[in-house]
């Protein structure tokens, strides 16, 4: 479990900013090499991993964060690196460079997409070189832009609209985006100046700025590895550069149309982002919260860059200007908070291979488990794994050791798990048919027991009735009825499965689980396995027996064991869904009000310690500027008038 890391960046001052502030003083104080505070904000101090001041370069941005990232792609984790902060804050800057012109290879400028093309395909030839040609390496792009909630794919050059779709194997994925294999670090950066072309183009046509919409850049990344015993392991990372929409809120008031909506949909779409990151780190302090990540397309996206399986970096990048002293201390506010989200990075990695090949694969590691049994080293095996990295996927030091033996056994171990969860649903779930049977077996033997009893009063009864018969109190009408609820009683009772053919049932049903408990350790579908499975078994009972298995591998869902519960579960999805709307438009609106009273609260804090009518004046427009609600500006407006007046 890695904390996201954040990195903050400072941008120089710009002209306007100096024309503005009328000063050249930075509304950023570094306090250490890690920590800041905004002075005009009151005494709160921020602390990161990385702090880039305004001499920050674009290589330094690079080191610390796009190399890490490459780095941890190549050996097959997830990697995520997001640019957050206000508009004109620098985060395409940071990003792709000087915006607008996509510079060349040498320039000093180029942001962190070139730079990570160019490293990503170094390793990548270093790799294939080191091994010999046995690990091949395959990349992937697509380019997305994320506007008022739509998916628009930049490849495509009609800025086509893609739908999001989640499924067991793949995730959530992009349907039918253009993907593109990219070979070099050129063909990977032609790829993002189409995109990015796309974009604008599209923007111009439809009249609005990039800056109101996420962009994400994604390569998916394949290594396959050819394994002396013919197998081939496939491993397979994403790579995820994303340039978020600026982070100020818009503007609800004196907007109308398409403006309201592009205004509201980011609103949401970070307030979202907040929710989540708020969500996550709630249970990251023990809290148990609903992670509302379907809530926006970004969150939904990007589930696994937030509190799942993926190394994830954020960039918060802000302005040093006093003007901007605000939006610069919410920005640091929401790293801040994402810093503490916990993610959960495992290696994404299968194997391939056919029957043959894996029966020939077992025999050698049961003659290898034996070797090591009796003391004996593996010839050509260096350190062993540790049970952790075997359980939980990380397989960085299995690849450290160059250790192909070990990666096998993991896969097998991870088959061997699957296989013994399978029978152990098979054994719950039979043991759960032999309640039922048994229950219903006691239910049928009450009843019978009742009909019985029913039958002997009916008869005494009858035989009371015969004896008055004799006599000639009955009607032959009376007899002749109750002659019939006879015949119905009898035949009732006739129809009644006998207890015996209910036993019966029962005792094929034990022999049925006995026989499934008996083979749960074998691999029937692979002949030759079940000793191997053995061997291994006692391998993880040895080695990982202080390992969650239940969270280290992925369950195999059974679906009869779903059969029936669909519908249920489907009516309780739009429940749920249904009550999480309404609960995210308070939450929404709770947040805004929030930052609402937030915004009033810190005005007037300035206000006080304001020194003349200009400096008073300047709080007061900027504060009424970032206020949303209309309660809030009337209080503000109230607030702000007793201090106008008293000038
Ligand atoms: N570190 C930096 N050094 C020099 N200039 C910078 C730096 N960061 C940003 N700039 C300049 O500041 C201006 C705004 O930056 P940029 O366009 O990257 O902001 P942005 O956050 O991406 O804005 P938007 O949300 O509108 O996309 C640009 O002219 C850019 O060249």
């Amino acid at each position: 479990m890695d904390n996201i890391q954040v990195f903050m960046r400072i941008r120089p001052l710009s002209e306007d900013e100096y024309r503005r502030d009328r000063s050249s003083e930075s509304a950023v104080r570094m306090l250490s090499e890690n920590t800041v505070c905004i002075p005009s904000q009151r005494s709160e101090t921020f602390t990161f991993d990385h702090i880039g001041d305004e001499n920050c370069t674009q290589q330094n941005v690079f080191e610390a964060v796009g190399k890490r990232a490459v780095d941890q792609c190549i050996q097959g984790y997830n990697g995520t690196i997001f640019a957050y902060g206000q508009t004109g804050s620098g985060k395409t800057f940071t990003m792709q460079g000087a915006r607008d012109e996509f510079t060349g290879p040498d320039d000093e400028l180029r942001g962190l997409i070139p730079r990570c093309f160019e490293y990503l395909f170094t390793r990548i030839a270093e790799e294939e070189a080191r091994t010999l040609g046995r690990v091949k390496y395959l990349c992937k792009a697509s380019y997305i832009e994320i506007y008022n909630e739509t998916i628009y794919d930049l490849l495509d050059p009609l800025t086509r609209t893609c739908a999001m779709r989640e499924d067991i194997k793949r995730g959530v994925f992009i349907d039918n985006v253009t993907e593109e294999t990219v070979q070099d670090p050129n063909e990977a950066y032609d790829v993002f100046v189409r995109g990015t072309t796309n974009r604008h183009v599209s923007a111009t046509s439809m009249n609005r700025e990039s800056s109101r919409s996420h962009s994400v850049l994604m390569l998916v990344i394949q290594s396959l590895t050819q394994m002396d015993s013919g197998l081939t392991e496939i491993r397979e990372s994403k790579f995820s550069l994303v340039d978020l929409a600026g982070s100020e809120r818009q503007k609800l008031a004196n907007t109308s149309g398409l403006r309201l909506k592009e205004a509201a949909n980011i609103n949401k779409s970070l307030s979202t982002l907040g929710n989540v990151i708020n969500s996550l780190v709630d249970i990251g302090n023990g809290k148990s919260r609903h992670v509302n990540y379907r809530d926006s397309k970004l969150t939904f996206l990007l589930r696994d860059s937030l509190g799942g399986n993926s190394v994830t970096f954020i960039i918060a990048n802000v302005s040093p200007a006093l003007c901007n002293d605000m939006e610069t201390t919410s920005t640091l506010r929401f790293a801040q908070r994402a810093k503490m989200i916990r993610n959960k990075a495992v290696v994404n990695q299968d194997m391939q291979g056919n029957v043959p090949q894996l029966q020939a694969e077992i025999q050698r590691l049961k003659s290898q488990i034996a070797h090591l049994k009796n003391g004996n080293p593996v010839a050509g095996s260096r350190t062993p794994p540790t049970a952790d990295s075997v359980m939980s996927g990380d397989t960085a030091a299995l690849t450290s050791n160059g250790n192909q033996e070990h990666r096998t056994t993991q896969f097998l171990l991870i088959l061997a798990m699957r296989k013994l969860r399978e029978s152990e649903r098979q054994k719950a779930r039979y043991a759960e048919i032999i309640f039922e049977l048994k229950d219903s077996l006691d239910r049928r033997k009450r009843q019978l027991q009742q009909q019985k009893l029913v039958l002997k009063l009916k008869n005494a009864e009858i035989a009371a009735l015969r004896r008055n018969a004799s006599i000639g109190y009955v009607t032959s009408a009376e007899n002749a009825a109750l002659r019939e609820e006879i015949t119905a009683l009898q035949s009732i009772l006739s129809s009644q499965p006998d207890s015996s053919d209910l036993l019966i049932e029962n005792l094929q049903l034990r022999d049925e689980l006995e026989y499934h408990l008996d083979n749960q350790s074998s691999l029937s579908d692979l002949p030759g396995r079940s000793e191997a499975i053995v061997a291994l078994e006692s391998l993880i009972t040895t080695k990982a027996h202080t390992v969650d298995l239940q969270s280290s591998f992925p369950i195999i869902p059974d679906d009869n064991v779903y059969v029936g519960l669909e519908d249920k579960i489907k009516q309780a999805k739009h429940e749920i869904n249904d009550l999480e709307l309404q609960r995210d438009k308070l939450e929404f609106q709770l947040n805004s009000i929030e930052e609402d009273w937030q915004c009033v609260n810190d005005g007037a804090h300035k206000l006080a310690e304001a020194n003349n009518d200009q400096e008073t004046n300047d709080i007061i427009e900027k504060t009424m500027d970032s206020i949303v609600g209309d309660q809030a500006r009337d209080t503000w407006s109230t607030i702000s008038s007793l201090y106008t007046r008293s000038y």
